[in-house]
């Protein structure tokens, strides 16, 4: 068997693993410039050719560019983040206070991916035994377009403090749409070169070793080659 030679040139795939490692969540950068619509649609495109369970392609895609509806997506979060505050004490809870977890009205642009869990019929091919599998098909979507952005130099940051329920209300969803992703989108002043929750001390990424075990949760990896390939890997 012959294996396919089909691998990208070394640029090409410098680019990709850049656009993994760079891709930032951004929250503080934003700046008011408008995006284009023809990068916005190469942005869209590139989220409708995620895969999808049983090619479902359950998502829709909400182009936000209202200020009243950005202010009422606002208050939803104001009131939600308040409450998660309750989840921490002295030390961490004021570090919660001065992180900044959204950038819905300073991006000049919101845009809310909604799985419609009904499309294609009530049995989807793949999601017979796992029904959540359509709402992880829109995460791919979302990351596609995460990573799209990068390259063009675009910011994305995704909102979840919100109440799920009040959201829907907010942008008209029928029952069976579900809002999966909230995103903040726009041009930046600056990718961070690390995420902004480690830079400010919320936490750290994971070393990758610790996270590969081998044939069961826990267990050693024995595969001397790929650990010495992941060697001190973060
Ligand atoms: C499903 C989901 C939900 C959220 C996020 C991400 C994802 C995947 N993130 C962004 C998150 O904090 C960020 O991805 C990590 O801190 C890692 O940083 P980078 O994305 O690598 O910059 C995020 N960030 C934020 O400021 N407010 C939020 O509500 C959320 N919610």
């Amino acid at each position: 068997m012959t294996v396919s030679s089909d691998a990208f040139s070394d640029a090409e795939r410098a680019g990709l693993y850049r656009a993994i490692r760079e891709r930032r969540d951004v929250r503080s950068q934003f700046l008011p410039a408008p995006v284009p619509p023809d990068v916005l649609a190469r942005l869209l495109q590139a989220a409708h050719h995620a895969p999808s369970v049983g090619f479902m392609q359950p998502w829709d895609f909400i182009v936000i560019d209202s200020v009243d509806v950005r202010r009422q997506v606002h208050a939803i979060f104001q009131r939600e983040n308040q409450k998660a505050l309750d989840n921490y004490e002295g030390d961490q809870a004021s570090l919660y206070k001065r992180l900044k977890l959204e950038g819905i009205l300073e991006s000049p642009l919101n845009l809310c991916i909604t799985c419609d869990r009904s499309r294609g019929g009530p049995h989807v091919l793949g999601r017979n035994s796992i029904m959540e599998m359509d709402l992880f098909s829109v995460c791919l979507a979302v990351q596609n377009l995460w990573l799209a952005a990068r390259a063009e130099g675009i910011g994305v940051g995704w909102v979840s403090i919100l109440d799920q329920q009040e959201l829907a209300a907010t942008l008209q969803l029928p029952e069976h749409v579900y809002p999966v992703a909230y995103l903040c989108i726009g041009y930046v002043s600056e990718f961070l070169s690390k995420p902004e929750l480690e830079a400010k001390g919320w936490r750290s990424r994971l070393p990758l070793p610790q996270l590969v075990h081998g044939n069961g949760w826990g267990l050693a990896l024995d595969n001397e080659a790929l650990l010495e390939a992941l060697g001190s890997a973060v």
